[in-house]
């Protein structure tokens, strides 16, 4: 493919795709095709006299080449015929299209605005006769057509066609990571600015009613998500739970499950998570148990919950004895990462997320690495209120992708945690312990990052990897703010917690080490002055 479109318009007659489409072009100052006018050139006559002459079949052969023609070689807005997209060699190239990185928007319009509209000035052959009942016919055939061929799906009910537009600039920019695999029903972990608009579009037209669980620091942001859910004609009970990890309790817990009884929440209801990783733990593992399971959708707010807690399916609380013991695997019908929100996202709890950007770096995508060592300095000062629309964001969007892309991959055929999944626990054996002896007053992300240093000493003590290696983990994370050493508590408390931890069988201690960088092993119950000498080594 040489070139090609920046997005496909596709949608019903009267949905406004090319009065949106051209809008979208003139905001970006790029060039705009209109399928029909295109065909029109090539065959010389209107497409009503066209129909007439030689027949739709005629017409959508020529229809399927213009299109085939445009998508190979085209740098603009392209927006295609109403029924375009149900001819069997267009769906395989706008497939094709998708497959290289293209966006085909399905532009969904009010359908009474929609029909009013394609009755306007008449000229449409697939609506002779009675209009309107025409309409909802080809509706009804087309509208699963076009949430199948297309991946960006945009609800423009009530817009302007520049907010229409503007809508569709921001959906098209967002990145999305799918998430599929045995046991898994699909889904979608959508990134970037806007991506809570899908709120409505993940939950479907399934629930009446939503639990929206959420913190208060959080409060701004949902209630933008509060308003799009009422919109979307949900009925919304706003749940408020403790902030942080006071939240992932079995009483947080039981507090909800009263709540959904108390105000009749059935299967065919739904919970949305939003909030950092606690809340978005937490709002899982309500979903998972309520009636045995409910569709959730996560709209987590902090960079750890964007890149990890959200988005694989472990929910859960913690207890008296420890960190995450009681829980689910659960996924979510969606994630919704919107980076508008990491405008209010304190620098210090920014920070944390890269301890979890840099473990996915350590086992899997050393690019990670290169973008955190070339940007430490900015990431570092990470602030706000200056983030968006800054340099910054673009980066910041493209260590969530890739860190997602990481989780998905050990998600994917290992859900429930056999073994490759276990490799996602790099530095937690000892993270967790950390924060249970830090009474959770030390955030993840950072227990996370001395428990890497860790990790690391260990598997140079038994000949795994080089001290250059445990070097450049000190290095890469004391330079992106992160701690590298702890020393709040005896090696005594840190073992004996580190035997709870869940990937321990029976007494023998089970940890995930480096063998080289992207490279990740098992070690199963390593020498115990090994395990001492490591701990003695994070101490300074
Ligand atoms: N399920 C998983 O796979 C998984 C993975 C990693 C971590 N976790 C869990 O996630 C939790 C850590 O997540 P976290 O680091 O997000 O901590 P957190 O949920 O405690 O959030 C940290 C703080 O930031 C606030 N906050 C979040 N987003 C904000 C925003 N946009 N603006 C202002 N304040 C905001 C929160 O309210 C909280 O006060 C831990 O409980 C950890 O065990 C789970
Ligand atoms: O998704 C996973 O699997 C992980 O292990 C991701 C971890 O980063 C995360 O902290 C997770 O919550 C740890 O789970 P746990 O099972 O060790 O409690």
């Amino acid at each position: 493919m040489s070139s090609r479109p920046y997005a496909v318009i596709i949608g019903m007659m009267g949905a406004g795709k090319t009065r949106v489409g051209k809008e979208v072009a003139h905001m970006l100052r790029l060039p705009f095709i209109d399928a029909d006018i295109e065909i029109e050139h090539e065959v010389g006559m209107k497409i009503p006299d066209y129909f007439d002459r030689y027949g739709e079949p005629a017409f959508r052969e020529v229809e399927a080449d213009v299109i085939a023609d445009v998508l190979a070689d085209f740098e603009g807005v392209f927006s295609l015929g109403g029924g375009a997209p149900m001819t069997p060699s267009t769906q395989r190239e706008l497939a094709s299209y998708i497959r290289h990185g293209g966006k085909v928007v399905y532009l969904d319009a009010d359908p009474r605005e929609a029909m009013e509209r394609a009755n306007r000035g008449g000229g449409r052959p697939m609506l002779n006769g009675d209009a309107n009942a025409r309409w909802k016919k080809l509706h009804a055939q087309r509208d699963p057509v076009f949430r199948e061929v297309s991946n960006v799906h945009v609800h423009t009910h009530g817009l302007t066609p520049q907010g229409a537009a503007k809508k569709v600039i921001d959906m098209v920019s967002q990145r999305a990571v799918h998430v599929e695999g045995a046991a898994i029903d699909p889904y979608d972990v959508v990134i970037g600015e806007g991506a809570m608009n899908r709120l409505a579009d993940v939950l479907g037209p399934k629930p009446a009613k939503i639990a929206l669980i959420h913190t208060q620091p959080v409060q701004r942001h949902s209630d933008r998500a509060r308003t799009l859910l009422r919109q979307g004609g949900y009925e919304v009970s706003d749940i408020v739970i403790p902030d942080a990890e006071p939240g992932k309790t079995i009483t947080v817990a039981n507090g909800i499950w009263e709540r959904l009884g108390d105000e009749g929440f059935t299967r065919s209801d739904a919970v949305v998570g939003l909030g950092g990783g606690a809340a978005t733990d937490l709002a899982g593992f309500v979903a998972a148990t309520w009636m045995r399971g409910i569709r959730y959708v996560n709209c987590p707010t902090s960079l750890l919950a964007m890149v990890d807690a959200s988005t694989g399916g472990k929910t859960g609380i913690n207890t008296q004895q420890g960190k995450n013991l009681v829980g689910s695997f659960y996924t979510p019908a969606g994630v919704l990462a919107d980076t508008t929100t990491l405008s209010s996202l304190p620098n210090d709890i920014f920070i944390e997320g890269l301890g979890e950007v840099a473990k996915s770096g350590f086992i899997r995508d050393p690019e990670i690495l290169h973008i955190l060592e070339r940007h430490a300095d900015e990431l570092r000062l990470f602030d706000g209120q200056a983030f968006l629309g800054s340099p910054l964001e673009e980066t910041v969007a493209e260590l969530i992708e890739r860190t997602v892309r990481v989780k998905a991959y050990h998600v994917s055929s290992d859900l429930k945690e056999k073994g490759l999944r276990e490799f996602l626990n790099y530095g937690h054996t000892l993270g967790h312990a950390i924060e249970k002896l830090e009474h959770f007053r030390w955030r993840h992300g950072n227990a996370v990052a001395v428990g890497m240093v860790y990790a690391a000493e260990l598997a140079h003590l038994l000949g795994y990897i080089d001290q250059d290696l445990v070097d450049y983990h000190r290095a890469l994370l004391s330079a992106l703010g992160l701690p590298i050493s702890w020393n709040g508590g005896s090696f005594e408390d840190v073992l004996a917690l580190m035997h709870r931890d869940k990937k321990a069988r029976g007494n023998k201690l089970r940890f995930v080490v480096l063998d080289s960088i992207g490279h990740v092993v098992h070690l199963d119950n390593p020498p115990a002055d090994a395990v001492e000498e490591a701990f003695r080594r994070i101490q300074h």
